[in-house]
């Protein structure tokens, strides 16, 4: 990689002829495939943008002159070129490079956020201040995917920045025609007939400039037309045609999303180093099918994420019954409250971190009127090597507060199916299942059931309650294990149902010295608060401890890594534990009224 070692920050670009740029390519791309293979990621995005990212990093001076990355998932290029070749040995994991761009990690980098349709805002806001300030020695550059484009903020960016006074602004569309999949709905017609060259298109007719299309894989002609952009000084869109997973035999021949996220892979043959447990998702998936068989009323909704989301299968098995709307969130859930009250029960399948995107839909369009419309909220919890903006840790703080909607958080894969089932079978409102990343992990049987919570453990005294939300139930025996090996009496127990808080809750409460909640969400208004102000409302006084994610942004890492950061260990809780009872009164008499319980003494269950 002769040249490539030779580049460490873009101005050396300018000092290459165009063949040198074109090996020049070819060198990064085999690099992408080398250590993206390797860790996995954004390997089809960011083969697609090779040649255009150097033709943008040749004709503008950043960071001067600001690249604004539209969801930020293709910045492998620009990262490479601007100084950081030696993060890629750790991708997306601690101790390298982010996934996304990084103000930490570069000056070159300046949106971190991982969700799509935001940089013609960013874009509009800068140049606003450019002019606002007078200055005009720099330039705005944003550069936005096809995908990104069937977002609605950013079609309330380019009004604004159509309907505004003329300030220079370079809109770069990178046009592969497609989000995962094939990218969705009219502007896709659109962009296509664009692609065909039969203009004017909508740019022009709202007042924008457009130029296009251009070869996105042909520097010299990129640079051309940066160039001739850039020289208008005023809004303009430069439509870039490109091919997603370009170069790459095992990308290009993916039709199911062109390596849009690949995992480790062995770059030979394309196929993943490691075999995936059943996951979250994979439950889901199959039980979704299931339940649609049996219900013809059940559609499902994806905002561009049908394949990591699991609706697939059932898009096979029931072609019409998924409906894709492209990367409009806020669309997709006033759309299910709309085909709710058309008498059809939509299940509503997103990211935990993108429904923040429709917070307001969810509770003034589905939850004000009480539709029955269920939410399937994946990667909910620390997701981890997908960066700060991707962790689904606000979910539980932010809608334990929507009047009607039931909340469950499953702890395994059986748990998960059953609430799904009860999930659509409830006509009364919203429903909502919230669910992390990766494995469902090993099924955690309940050994009794009190008043609709699971209990998991009942051992000894009644010193500490554990209130167990979803996946880190796992986390909660774990420290019953360590809690018991120091004679401390535990009990655990799983809500399924965690919002509205199940008063049961603070009947055990109330018989216990001290009771703990463990969630694999933020502190800051997360269902350890639900339960408190339960306490306080049910008047008692047993001391409460939430265990949460502490309120900031994390930074990349395993899921393990970041949740240990967070304290959310066995050995942090166990600890934890032990030093707040060392600190009560013993129990008072007749607390340990042990009628309603099957008391296990010796052998843990
Ligand atoms: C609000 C939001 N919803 C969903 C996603 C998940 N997502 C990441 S990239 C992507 C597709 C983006 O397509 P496009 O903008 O065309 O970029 P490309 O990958 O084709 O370069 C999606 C849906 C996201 N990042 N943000
Ligand atoms: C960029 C983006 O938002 C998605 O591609 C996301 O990175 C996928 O996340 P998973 O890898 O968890 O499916
Ligand atoms: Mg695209």
């Amino acid at each position: 990689m002769a040249l490539l070692e030779t580049v460490r920050d873009p101005a050396r670009l300018r000092e290459l002829t165009a063949g040198e740029l074109r090996d020049l390519a070819a060198e990064i791309r085999a690099f992408l495939i080398e250590r993206v293979s390797a860790s996995g990621g954004h390997l089809g995005p960011n083969l697609g943008v090779v040649e255009l990212t150097i033709a943008l990093h040749t004709v503008f001076d950043s960071p001067r002159d600001r690249l604004l990355w539209d969801t930020g998932h293709q910045s492998y290029v620009h990262k490479i070129l601007t100084g950081r070749q030696a993060g890629f040995d750790r991708l997306r994991r601690s101790g390298g490079v982010s996934g996304y761009p990084c103000q930490e990690e570069s000056e070159h980098d300046l949106v971190e956020n991982s969700h799509a349709s935001t940089a013609l805002s960013y874009a509009d806001g800068l140049a606003r201040a450019d002019a606002h300030l007078g200055r005009r020695d720099r330039a705005v550059v944003a550069i936005i995917g096809d995908g990104a484009m069937t977002g609605g903020m950013a079609w309330e960016a380019l009004n604004n920045i159509a309907g505004g006074p003329d300030r220079p602004l370079v809109i770069v569309l990178n046009d592969n025609g497609r989000s995962y999949a094939p990218t969705v709905g009219g502007l896709a017609e659109h962009l296509a007939s664009l692609r065909a060259g039969r203009g004017p298109g909508v740019f022009e007719q709202l007042g924008l400039s457009y130029h296009g299309p251009v070869d996105g894989h042909d520097v010299t002609a990129v640079q051309d037309a940066l160039r001739h952009a850039s020289a208008l000084g005023r809004p303009v869109v430069v439509h870039v045609i490109t091919a997603k997973g370009k170069g790459f035999e095992h990308t290009e021949s993916n039709d199911l999303d062109l390596g849009h996220a690949v995992k480790p892979m062995d770059p030979l043959t394309g196929k993943a180093l490691k075999s995936s447990p059943p996951s979250f998702t994979s439950v889901f998936s199959e039980k979704l099918v299931e339940l649609a068989e049996q219900r013809e009323d059940l559609v499902a909704i994806t905002a561009a994420m049908a394949e990591p989301t699991g609706l697939l299968p059932l898009q096979q098995r029931f072609p019409g019954r998924v409906i894709d709307v492209g990367i409009a969130e806020q669309h997709a859930v006033t759309m299910a409250a709309g085909l709710s009250l058309g008498g059809v029960h939509p299940v509503v399948a997103i990211y935990s971190t993108f429904v923040n995107r429709a917070l307001d839909q969810l509770l003034m369009d589905v939850a004000l009127h009480r539709r029955p419309v269920t939410f399937v909220l994946d990667r909910s919890g620390v997701t981890g090597d997908d960066g700060p903006s991707h962790n689904g840790m606000w979910d539980l703080s932010v809608l334990q507060v929507v009047p009607g909607l039931r909340i469950a958080a499953p702890r395994d894969g059986t748990r998960l199916a059953e609430l799904l089932a009860e999930a659509v079978a409830w006509h009364e409102g919203p429903t909502l299942l919230r669910f992390p990343k990766g494995p469902a992990g090993d099924d955690v049987p309940a050994m009794a059931t009190f008043n609709g919570l699971d209990v998991l453990r009942r051992s000894g005294s009644l010193d500490v309650l554990i209130v167990a939300v979803g996946a880190l139930a796992g986390l909660a025996l774990a420290v019953a294990d360590g809690v018991r090996a120091q004679g401390i009496g535990v009990t655990v127990v799983d809500p399924r149902w965690v919002t509205p808080v199940n008063p049961a809750i603070a009947d055990l409460a109330r018989r216990h010295r001290l009771a703990i909640t463990v969630e694999d969400n933020s502190r800051a208004g997360g269902v350890g608060s639900a339960i408190a102000q339960t306490l306080r409302d049910a008047d008692v006084h047993t001391p409460l401890r939430e265990f949460g994610i502490p309120r900031r942004f994390l930074s990349h890492g395993s899921r393990a890594e970041v949740l240990a950061a967070c304290g959310l260990t066995a050995q942090d809780v166990t600890s934890a534990v032990t030093e707040l009872l060392a600190g009560l009164d013993a129990a008072p008499a007749g607390i340990d009224d042990l009628d309603v319980w099957p008391v296990h003494t010796g052998e843990e269950r």
